[in-house]
């Protein structure tokens, strides 16, 4: 009765007690991608697997995964977020229940248009600086560049400048800065290790051998970063009083923080969960978008064209900066980006526990049950999109609705808040570089080899040749 109808579903071969624990014990994070992948060739568009007692619903199906995410009360993360919370605490993206709630309201306004329309400042000047970094290194003749590091310091800079009100262009902070994003690589790579080797499971076992020592540094090596960000914010607000600038200014996520704290909304260790969790994703999310994005714009002249032509017809012979209105104009840019996620979708899976039976068609999912989506391979549907693998921005030119084929930023009450901001974020920094430059793949047709992590990664450099316009 309690595992309802999965166990009629096909998987792959369950051993007893161990279910199929075992047969992903030794993987390699990038096996493990490629194991997620060909689950649905395999079995199909609803995949049952079992880790010991417990049934784990592999979804691949528009409408199913309609069902799951429009539902207002399975907002719970399933196991493998627990792994990520010595870290990011119950931050808003793993938190649940009225916890959840609270946090949402709170840091909403965060989010706000108005907010984000005062950050085109921050997003122009960063991707300036940016550009003429990339001018500097073709001075220096180096025009092949791994993209990566420029890119990751760009969104890294961003986020704590618009979100945290703090700015790190000082050399002092460079070094912290490094340490920060490594912590991040090491933290994916220690956590998917302990997903994927169930004796890791326990935490009295995983915190007394080396590998959760090694994870318990890589939480100190960033928390010395995020705590550093919060200690900035809190003196700059001591030492220029009333920095209200027509009330906006104060509706910066950690001042909203900051305020919720002294109304006693929200204590110390909920802003570190907090910050924690938006300095990650804030930041790793549209980096990991924008580099597999330069790839793809850099193996397709006649897109780059296409967005040069539009920035044109906006700009004219002009070099000005952007701003919000220029933005709305720019429809093919938009589409590009859409169809960069759609490829290369940042985070390629989801997890809930379900804790309301619900049906799907005539299957019933009960509490306790797990449900995982797969929007990666959603997106790469042959049925759903024709020729999946050719990059094609004009998929969403016509402005048609996708419904649930297409959900990067997933869908209903657990949405990514940040979805406007990385939208604005990237369109920014992609017309400002192809404004300023013709990228040129070092390999043609280049298809990195992607592995498990905690957003799409790849251990494969991106390196793009550069020539100025
Ligand atoms: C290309 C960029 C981005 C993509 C593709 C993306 C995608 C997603 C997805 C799929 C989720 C749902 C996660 C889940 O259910 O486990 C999510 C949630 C979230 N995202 Fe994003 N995101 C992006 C950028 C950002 C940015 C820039 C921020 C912050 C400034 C952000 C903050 C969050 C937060 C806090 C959540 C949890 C929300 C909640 O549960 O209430 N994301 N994002």
């Amino acid at each position: 009765h309690e595992h309802s109808s999965l166990t009629k579903l096909p998987g792959p071969p369950r051993l007893p007690i161990f279910g199929n624990t075992l047969s992903i014990a030794w993987l390699t994070q990038e096996q493990m991608f490629e194991r997620m992948v060909e689950l649905q060739y395999l079995y199909g568009h609803r995949v049952v697997v079992k880790v010991f007692n417990k049934y784990v619903l592999h979804l691949f199906n528009p409408r199913d995964i309609e069902v799951v995410l429009t539902h207002t009360k399975n907002i719970t993360k399933n196991k493998p977020y627990e792994f990520m919370k010595p870290w990011l605490g119950t931050g808003l993206l793993i938190s649940s229940g009225s916890k959840w709630h609270k946090r949402r309201k709170i840091l909403t306004p965060a989010f706000h248009f108005d907010v984000l329309k005062s950050f085109a400042r921050v997003f122009v000047e960063s991707s300036r600086l940016m550009v003429n970094e990339l001018i500097q290194q073709l001075q220096n003749e180096k025009d092949v560049l791994n993209v990566l590091p420029f890119i990751s310091d760009f969104t890294l800079s961003t986020i704590c400048e618009t979100a945290m009100g703090t700015n790190l262009n000082s050399v002092e902070i460079d070094e912290t800065k490094l340490e920060y994003k490594q912590s991040i690589l090491d933290i994916g790579t220690l956590i998917m290790m302990r997903l994927t080797r169930f004796w890791l499971h326990p935490d009295i076992i995983f915190n007394n051998l080396p590998i959760g020592k090694r994870f318990k540094k890589c939480l100190e090596d960033n928390n010395s970063f995020t705590d550093r960000v919060i200690e900035e914010r809190r003196k700059k607000r001591r030492d220029t009083e009333v920095e209200v600038n027509g009330g906006r200014r104060r509706m910066m996520l950690l001042d909203l923080l900051l305020d919720a704290e002294s109304k006693g909304e929200i204590d110390l260790s909920g802003i570190k969960e907090e910050v924690n969790t938006f300095m990650f994703e804030g930041h790793d999310t549209t980096a990991m978008a924008l580099t597999f994005g330069l790839m793809l714009l850099a193996d397709h002249e006649e897109v780059q064209d296409r967005i040069h032509e539009e920035c044109k017809s906006i700009f004219g012979d002009s070099m000005r900066t952007a701003n919000l209105s220029d933005l709305a104009e720019m429809k093919y840019l938009e589409a590009t980006i859409k169809e960069i996620l759609r490829l290369y979708p940042s985070v390629p899976i989801i997890g809930r526990v379900i804790e309301e039976d619900f049906m799907l068609d005539d299957i019933q999912v009960t509490k306790g049950n797990e449900v995982v989506l797969h929007i990666y391979d959603l997106h790469r549907r042959e049925d759903l999109f024709p020729e999946p693998e050719q990059f094609r921005p004009e998929r969403f030119l016509s402005g048609e609705k996708m419904n649930f084929t297409y959900v990067p930023f997933s869908a209903g009450p657990r949405n990514c808040i940040g979805q406007r901001f990385a939208m604005q974020e990237m369109k920014y920094m992609l017309s400002e570089m192809i404004r300023h430059f013709k990228l040129f793949p070092t390999v043609k047709n280049f298809k990195p080899t992607m592995k498990a992590d905690l957003v799409l990664r790849t251990d494969d450099p991106v390196r793009i040749k550069f020539a100025l316009r």
